[in-house]
């Protein structure tokens, strides 16, 4: 069992009694026709919106080429799409990560680090623990001279609930090694996302 599972999953049966627990909350009849299906579908849905806790991030940056001709400089993936889910309110955060990061000797796939944007995105967070668990996962892994994570994101519970703010962007960022030494690294980084 890995330090995110909870000791006492419940089975899928009492999830689904939960979820009829939390429609008869909202003021509606779980046993009418429309809703019988609901229970199941809304259980196995939370399979795909918390499937980052069954993965281990690290795993995905295990495999490194080092054969880039000695590429040290930076390397972005910008605008990948995020989707969590905040652990306040339990309703999606919906936005997009920057990273990058400054080879030493070792990269990896790209993909691989859209792969663990999912993997921690896919749990109940707050975004600025999200971007701090991506940076240090790539720091840890790659041990890279730099590492940058930027995530802007709008938030539901500030959307459609609470304060109704629509339009408003979050942003947060995690900047290590050089990314935090250097500002003309982290200018770089800026103009290439098209903020600089
Ligand atoms: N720092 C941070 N705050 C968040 C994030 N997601 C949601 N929040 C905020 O978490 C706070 C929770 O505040 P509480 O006062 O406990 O909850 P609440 O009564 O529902 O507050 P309102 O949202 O203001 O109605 C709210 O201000 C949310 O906007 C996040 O990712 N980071
Ligand atoms: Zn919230």
């Amino acid at each position: 069992m890995n330090r995110h599972s909870h000791p006492t999953k419940p089975t899928k049966e009492q999830a689904e009694e939960a979820v009829r627990t939390l429609i008869r909350w909202a003021g509606d009849d779980p046993g009418r026709e429309g809703l019988l299906g609901t229970p199941d579908r809304v259980t196995r849905s939370y399979l795909e919106f918390f499937a980052g806790y069954n993965e281990d991030p690290d795993t995905y940056l295990a495999r490194t080429f080092e054969e880039v001709n000695g590429y040290d400089e930076m390397v972005v993936l910008k605008d990948i799409r995020v989707e969590s889910y905040c652990e306040h309110h339990m309703v999606p955060i919906i936005g997009v990560a920057h990273v990058a990061y400054i080879p030493s000797n070792r990269v990896v796939g790209i993909s691989k680090l859209a792969r663990v944007v999912d993997a921690y995105a896919k749990r109940l967070q707050i975004q600025e623990k999200l971007t701090r668990q991506i940076a240090e996962t790539i720091e840890r892994t790659l041990q890279p001279k730099g590492v940058a994570v930027i995530i802007e994101s709008a938030h539901q519970c500030m959307t459609t609930r609470g304060v109704h703010k629509d339009g408003v962007t979050m942003v947060t960022s995690t900047m290590l090694g050089i990314f935090r030494r250097s500002d003309i690294t982290r200018r770089e980084l800026l103009s290439f996302i098209d903020k600089g």
